[in-house]
């Protein structure tokens, strides 16, 4: 599927709420993609977890591999023969220091390196939560009583390895939308690739901007509202000869990983369109099948 033309998605500025909970709103139910400023992350620590993301991909290839085999439990490794140029790195709970320390310790990383990484971590972690709870404000549903720091979260770092003039155009990243709540993407601030679809079902490119984040509407927040927020699909593309790095958090699920539509959202008018289930089970659903753009979701 050809890349349309560009898109500027609609910037949410933070540090402006109440003011802008509608067009939160809009940007969520509507494209299920936006920008956000004012996030409190500091500029310098997105430029540090971004050159650390990179050291930890030039690390030996054995030293990479530990993280697969020794510690499976706290992270592992997606390596390039898998996927070809593809590289990741996952920290499943990204909400837990233990795990942010046993993943440095397998790399065997520097002190310094693991309090940017676990700095990083604990901010964005703040970050996506701030997140969630807009958006959920956005579409009517009361925090009262509730919060998103019981959901479970993930921490991926991606490594597109694209070096040659032919590898312009080639797929980093086949068309998906994130498997849980929503997603908080540093973009590589310097090599593009991210690409959005659109209500006309084409992809439109989206350049990055410095310093911001991209969120990314994902299935467990379609199920959770009734439908009401949209689960962006996205993919990526090579767009220029230079390795590009992303650095993802993915809140995902209540704790106990059950995904269940919110009564709130469930009315006469409105009623009940998915089955609650377990992500966990959603998600090898979704690999088995090969279906990652949430087209099984009305089937389960
Ligand atoms: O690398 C990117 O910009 C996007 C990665 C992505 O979609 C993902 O990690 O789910
Ligand atoms: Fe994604």
């Amino acid at each position: 599927m050809a890349t349309d033309h560009k898109m500027v998605v609609p910037v949410i500025n933070l540090a402006n709420f109440p003011m802008e909970l509608e067009k939160l709103a809009a940007a969520a139910t509507g494209l299920g993609c936006f920008r956000v400023i004012n996030h409190g992350m500091p500029p310098v620590l997105m430029d540090e977890m971004k050159a650390v993301t990179r050291s930890l991909f030039q690390l030996p290839a054995e030293a990479k591999l530990r993280s697969v085999n020794n510690n499976i439990h706290a992270g592992s490794y997606i390596s390039p023969s898998q996927l070809g140029f593809f590289e990741a790195f996952s920290i499943h709970d990204a909400s837990s220091m233990t795990d942010i320390r046993s993943f440095c310790s397998v790399l065997d990383t520097t002190t310094q390196q693991l309090e940017i990484i676990s700095t990083y971590i604990e901010k964005l972690h703040g970050v996506i939560i701030n997140i969630a709870s807009k958006v959920a404000e956005s579409v009517g549903y009361s925090l009262a009583g509730f919060s998103f720091y019981e959901w479970s979260c993930l921490l991926r770092l991606n490594f597109y390895n694209f070096t040659v003039e032919e590898d312009i155009g080639r797929v980093g990243a086949h068309i998906h939308t994130d498997s849980g709540f929503l997603s908080v993407l540093q973009e590589d601030e310097c090599v593009g690739g991210f690409e959005i679809m659109n209500s006309n079902g084409n992809f439109v490119s989206v350049d990055p901007v410095p310093g911001t984040f991209i969120v990314n509407i994902g299935d467990v927040g379609k199920v959770w509202s009734n439908g009401r927020l949209q689960n962006v699909k996205h993919r990526v593309i090579c767009k220029e000869a230079k390795p590009r790095i992303s650095i993802n958090m993915f809140l995902l699920a209540a704790k106990d990983d059950k995904v269940e539509t919110e009564a709130t959202f469930v009315d006469s008018e409105h009623p009940k369109i998915y089955q609650t289930f377990m992500l966990n089970e959603y998600r090898k659903l979704r690999d088995k099948s090969g279906f990652r753009a949430g087209e099984i979701l009305p089937l389960l």
